[in-house]
């Protein structure tokens, strides 16, 4: 299943998603952030990439619905990184009861989505559900129910706070970099002048967004929603002087990887122009990872966060009201205080 993931989050895959992220995108800045003076970017930007998940993995729109999963999602996302004790109480157990309440809904909507497909109610690409009912691996082999469930929550998981980081550190930044912030407002306004009312973005205006895009791959550098993770050594090797014999578990790490002087001059500047060309050498940027088990939801993860910055540049420009807000790291980085923003919409400005 590994293998077969790439293949629903792949970019020929989701091209015919974004117009479906552009409108939930629309609902999302028309009933959170427009008419309010200050907002708190934190929650919202996890709203904005977890309304966005429930619509495209298993089309739940209604907010109702989407409320059915969040709050049990919560639990589960906060018992994620915990001591693993299966007692009553602990968040370990919270987060297990919490995933088995998620995934008992996950299989009602599996059920009822292989009647409406038989019965040509639903369709075969509305979802990254349907998707996965329909295809088969390649011996022919349809994934069973169970299955489906468990794979569609580990979407959930592995899209839900680092997506929302990187959306909440794009504003973070945009605030704190005017000429930055021009460039990308220009980039974005260029394509919405060039829509006709009510058209939805496409892959063509996507890929316009050349400049927005370095500019999140800079923040992703900076500020990398994951640090890191295991690899097993399979030889023994030796690295800057350390012997690591073969089976030992061993940590890469984003943030040192990106600030590595040698490959990104004054690592600590904010300079988009790094990602131009060809960009960094390979393995030298890591946000999503590298190798066989790449994040295979980079490409989602990239059409979410341009449609996020095209809908919040298009309205607004903003101030942080806490000009010297700490960031925690637990186990995402995050504002401490959620980054609450002053918001100047365009037309009233
Ligand atoms: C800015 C957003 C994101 C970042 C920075 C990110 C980063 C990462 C990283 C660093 C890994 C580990 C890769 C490795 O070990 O080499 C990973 C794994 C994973 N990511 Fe993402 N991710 C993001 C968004 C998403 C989204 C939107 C999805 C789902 C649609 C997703 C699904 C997954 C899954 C399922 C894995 C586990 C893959 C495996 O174990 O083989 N990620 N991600």
């Amino acid at each position: 299943m590994r293998k077969m993931l790439p293949n629903f989050l792949k970019p020929e895959a989701l091209q015919r998603y974004i117009g479906i992220m552009d409108h939930i995108a629309q609902r999302h800045f028309e009933s959170s952030w427009e008419n309010q003076r200050e907002v708190l970017v934190f929650p919202l930007s996890k709203r904005y990439t977890f309304w966005l998940a429930c619509r495209l993995f298993v089309s739940v729109e209604d907010l109702n619905h989407v409320a059915k999963f969040a709050e049990p999602f919560d639990v589960l996302a906060s018992g994620l990184i915990s001591v693993p004790i299966n007692l009553p109480g602990t968040p370990f157990n919270r987060a297990i009861k919490a995933s088995n309440v998620i995934r008992k809904e996950l299989m009602a909507i599996i059920k009822q989505r292989k009647i409406d497909l038989a019965e040509g109610k639903a369709s075969a690409t509305q979802d990254i559900l349907s998707h996965m009912l329909l295809t088969s691996d390649e011996n022919g082999k349809f994934m069973q129910e169970l299955d489906i469930a468990d794979k569609i929550l580990g979407l959930l998981i592995g899209g839900h706070d680092t997506a929302s980081s990187a959306c909440a550190f794009i504003v973070k930044y945009l605030a704190e970099l005017p000429e930055i912030y021009d460039g990308v407002y220009k980039e974005q306004m260029e394509i919405a002048k060039s829509k006709g009312v009510g058209e939805l973005l496409n892959w063509e205006d996507i890929k316009k967004m050349r400049y927005s895009w370095n500019v999140a791959c800079e923040v992703l550098r900076l500020a990398p929603p994951l640090q890191g993770a295991f690899r097993e050594a399979l030889d023994d090797f030796t690295f800057n002087g350390f012997y690591i014999p073969k089976g030992w578990k061993i940590y890469w790490c984003a943030n040192s990887t990106h600030r590595n002087p040698k490959v990104f001059s004054e690592p600590l500047k904010f300079n988009p122009s790094r990602f131009e060309g060809s960009g960094p050498p390979p393995y030298t940027f890591v946000p999503f990872g590298g190798g066989p088990r790449m994040c295979p939801g980079k490409e989602y993860a990239k059409l979410e966060i341009l449609v996020f910055m095209h809908h919040l540049v298009k309205r607004f420009s903003w101030d942080k009201i806490i000009s010297d807000e700490k960031i925690i790291v637990n186990p995402m980085p995050v504002p401490a205080n959620g980054l609450p923003v002053r918001l100047y919409p365009h037309n009233k400005t």
